[in-house]
C-alpha cells in the first residue's frame, strides 16, 4: 500500500493554478492515487467567456481524465471550485468560500504564477510575490494546515551556475519592491526593471526568486517546502505518454520547427537540456507534501526537480531527435520542411534568420499579395523570431542544480512509493520520450489525426521538389547573370565547360578501347 496514496486520503486539500499545465495533471494524479480524498478546493478564475464552473466542466471531460473517472466516478463531486483572482485583493474570494477555505484546508499546493518572460514587472511581481505572500498569510489562518508546497522554478536563480537547494536573497527586499509597486507609475517601473532584475534575463526568473524569499521570510510556524522544476515538458508515463497542453518551454518550438517556420536556432548543442516531464514533477511535488507535513522538517526545504545531474541530455541530442520524429510522423500542412541548424555564432544566426526566416516569409507574402489575400507570414515570422530570442538565454547555457534534498527524499520512499510516485529520471529513456513528446504534440496540441500522415509526408515531398526547383532556377538566374557581366564568370564557366567535354569524351574513348 502506497504510504503517500493513503496520507492524501480524506484531506482538503487546496490547488492554485490547477487550470494551467502543471496544476491539471496534479489534480489527476491526486484523485487517481487517493480517490477517497475528501475534496479539492481550486481557485480558478472566470476566463475567454468561461464561467469558473465551465472551465472544471472542460478539465474533467477532457482525455486527460478518462482514467480518473474510471477510478473516481464521483470525481466532479470531490473538486470544489472557488471563484478566485489572484491579482485582486483577498483573492476576491467570498466570504463564505473563505471561511471555509480558511477552517478546512489540510495541504496548499500553491502553483498558479505568471510563466511569461515579457511581463511588465507590475504584474509579474503581483501574481508571482504579492499573491504568494496574501497566500501564506491565509494559510497563517488555517488551524488543520499540515503542509504549504510552493512552485518555484529552478531558475529563479539562473545568474548562477551552481544553485544549492538554498534560497538566495535578491539585493532589494521584496517587501519594499511591492510597497514601490503600490505607487511608481508604469513609465518608471519599466524604467528601473532591468536595474532591479540585473544579470537574470527576464521579470519571470526574478519574481519567482522574490516569491522564495517571501516564502522564508513569512513562513512562520508554517509547515513550508519549495519545489523546483527546471524546463516542463509533456507526461513521461502517467497517465499516458506524451500529454501536453501549452506552448511553454520547447513545445512552442518544437511545433515551430515542424511546421517548417524554424529551421535555425542560436543554441549551443552541447548544453544541457534540463527538462522534466511534468508527471515526475508532480509526483515529486505529491511526496514532498507527505514528507513535509508527516515529517515536518525544521526548516523550509527546497527540492530541486531537474534531469541533468542524474540522466543528462542535451540540446543537440533532442534537436536530433525531434526531427528523427518529424520523418516518421510530420505534422500537417508544413511550410516548408523540417530542418534543424544549430548555430552558436550571433553573425551566422543573424545569417540563417535573414535567408531561412524572413526571405521566405516575404516571398510568401508576396505571393499571397499576387493572389489576392492578405499576407501574413512576415508578421507571423517577427513573433516567432522575438519568442525564440526569448528563449536563447536557456538554450545556450548549462546549470548545476544539488539535488541532496531530492535524493534523501527518493531514499526515504518505500519500494511501493517510489513505484506510485516515481520522480527516478535516471530510468528516462530521452530518445523514447522526445519521440512521444512530439507524437503528443502532434495528438494533444494541433489536434493532427494519425490517419492524415501519408497526406503530411506526401506534402513534404512536394515541398522537397519545389525547394530544389526553386534553387535550380534561382542558381542558373544568378549565373546568367553573372556570366553576362563578368569576363572571370564567363571564363570559369569555359573551364568548367571544356573540363566537362574532354572527361567525356576521354570516358568515351577508353570505353571504346575495352570493346
Ligand atoms: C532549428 C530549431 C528547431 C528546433 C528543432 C527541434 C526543437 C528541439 C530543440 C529545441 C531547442 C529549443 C528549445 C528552447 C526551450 C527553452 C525554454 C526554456 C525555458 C526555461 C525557463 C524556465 C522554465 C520556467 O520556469 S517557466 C515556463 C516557461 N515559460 C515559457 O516558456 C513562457 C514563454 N512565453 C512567453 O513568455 C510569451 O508567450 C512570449 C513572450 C514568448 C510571446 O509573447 P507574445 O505576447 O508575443 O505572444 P503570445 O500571445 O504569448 O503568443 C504569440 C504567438 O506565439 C505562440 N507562442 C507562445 N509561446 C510560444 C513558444 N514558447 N514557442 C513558440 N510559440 C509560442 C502563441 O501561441 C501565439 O501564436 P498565435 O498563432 O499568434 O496565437
Ligand atoms: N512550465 C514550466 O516549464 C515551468 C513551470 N514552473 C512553475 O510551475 C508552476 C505552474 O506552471 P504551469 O502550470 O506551467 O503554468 P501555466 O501558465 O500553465 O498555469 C498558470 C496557472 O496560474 C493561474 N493564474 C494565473 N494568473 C491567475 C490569477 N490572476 N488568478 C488566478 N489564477 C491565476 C492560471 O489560471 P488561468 O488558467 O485562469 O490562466 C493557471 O492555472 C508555476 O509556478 C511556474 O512558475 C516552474 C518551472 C518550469
Amino acid at each position: 500500500m502506497s504510504m503517500i496514496a493513503a496520507f492524501y486520503g480524506g484531506k482538503s486539500i487546496l490547488i492554485t493554478g490547477a487550470t494551467g499545465f502543471m496544476g491539471k495533471v496534479l489534480m489527476e494524479k491526486l484523485f487517481r492515487t487517493s480517490p477517497d480524498l475528501k475534496v479539492i478546493y481550486i481557485l480558478v478564475r472566470t476566463k475567454a467567456g468561461q464561467t469558473t464552473q465551465q472551465r472544471v466542466f472542460q478539465i474533467l471531460n477532457s482525455k486527460l481524465f478518462e482514467k480518473v473517472k474510471e477510478v473516481c466516478p464521483n470525481v466532479h463531486e470531490k473538486i470544489r471550485a472557488i471563484y478566485a483572482d489572484l491579482n485582486q485583493n483577498d483573492f476576491a474570494i467570498s466570504k463564505e468560500d473563505m471561511q471555509e477555505l480558511l477552517s478546512c484546508t489540510n495541504i496548499i499546493f500553491h502553483c498558479a504564477a505568471t510563466v511569461r518572460f515579457d511581463d511588465p514587472l507590475r504584474h509579474a511581481v503581483q501574481l508571482n510575490v504579492t499573491a504568494t505572500q496574501q497566500l501564506l498569510l491565509m494559510a497563517s489562518q488555517m488551524p488543520k494546515l499540515e503542509a504549504f508546497i510552493h512552485i518555484s522554478t529552478a531558475f529563479s536563480n539562473c545568474n548562477l551556475k551552481h544553485i544549492d537547494e538554498v534560497i538566495y536573497p535578491c539585493p532589494v527586499e521584496p517587501k519594499k519592491i511591492i510597497d514601490s509597486m503600490e505607487w511608481l507609475d508604469d513609465a518608471i517601473i519599466d524604467e528601473i526593471t532591468p536595474k532591479l532584475i540585473g544579470d537574470r534575463p527576464n521579470t519571470y526568473t526574478y519574481t519567482k526568486a522574490l516569491g522564495e524569499m517571501v516564502v522564508q521570510q513569512e513562513s512562520g510556524n508554517l509547515n513550508i517546502a519549495i519545489i523546483r522544476p527546471s524546463i516542463v515538458g509533456a507526461t513521461w508515463q502517467e497517465p499516458f505518454p506524451g500529454w501536453v497542453d501549452n506552448l511553454n518551454g520547447p513545445s512552442g518550438l518544437i511545433i515551430a520547427a515542424g511546421k517548417g517556420f524554424l529551421r535555425s536556432i542560436r543554441a549551443t548543442p552541447m548544453a544541457v537540456a534540463d527538462l522534466i516531464p511534468v508527471d515526475t514533477v508532480v509526483n515529486l511535488t505529491l511526496a514532498v507534501g507527505w514528507y513535509t507535513a508527516v515529517h515536518r522538517p525544521k526548516s523550509t526545504l527546497i527540492y530541486h526537480c531537474t534531469s541533468g545531474n542524474f540522466n543528462p541530455c542535451n540540446w543537440g541530442k533532442m534537436g536530433f531527435q525531434v526531427l528523427a520524429t518529424f520523418e516518421k510522423v510530420p505534422f500537417e500542412r508544413a511550410f516548408r520542411r523540417p530542418n534543424a541548424d544549430f548555430t552558436t555564432n550571433t553573425i551566422t544566426s543573424q545569417y540563417w534568420n535573414a535567408v531561412s526566416h524572413r526571405a521566405p516569409a516575404i516571398i510568401y507574402d508576396f505571393y499571397l499579395r499576387l493572389t489576392g489575400r492578405k499576407p501574413r507570414m512576415t508578421k507571423l515570422m517577427n513573433r516567432l523570431l522575438r519568442t525564440v530570442s526569448m528563449l536563447e538565454y536557456f538554450v545556450n547555457r548549462s546549470w548545476e542544480w544539488s539535488t541532496y534534498n531530492t535524493e534523501m527524499l527518493m531514499s526515504e520512499l518505500s519500494p511501493e512509493d517510489q513505484r506510485v510516485f516515481n520522480f527516478d529520471v535516471r530510468q528516462l529513456n530521452w530518445l523514447e520520450y522526445i519521440e512521444n513528446y512530439v507524437l503528443g504534440i502532434k495528438k494533444y496540441l494541433l489536434k493532427e489525426d494519425m490517419a492524415g500522415i501519408p497526406e503530411a509526408k506526401q506534402h513534404l515531398r512536394r515541398l522537397r521538389n519545389i525547394h530544389y526547383l526553386f534553387n535550380t532556377a534561382l542558381f542558373l538566374i544568378a549565373w546568367r547573370l553573372l556570366i553576362a557581366r563578368s569576363q572571370m564568370a564567363r571564363n570559369v564557366w569555359f573551364f568548367i565547360v571544356s573540363f566537362c567535354y574532354k572527361f567525356l569524351s576521354y570516358f568515351r574513348a577508353s570505353s571504346t578501347l575495352k570493346v
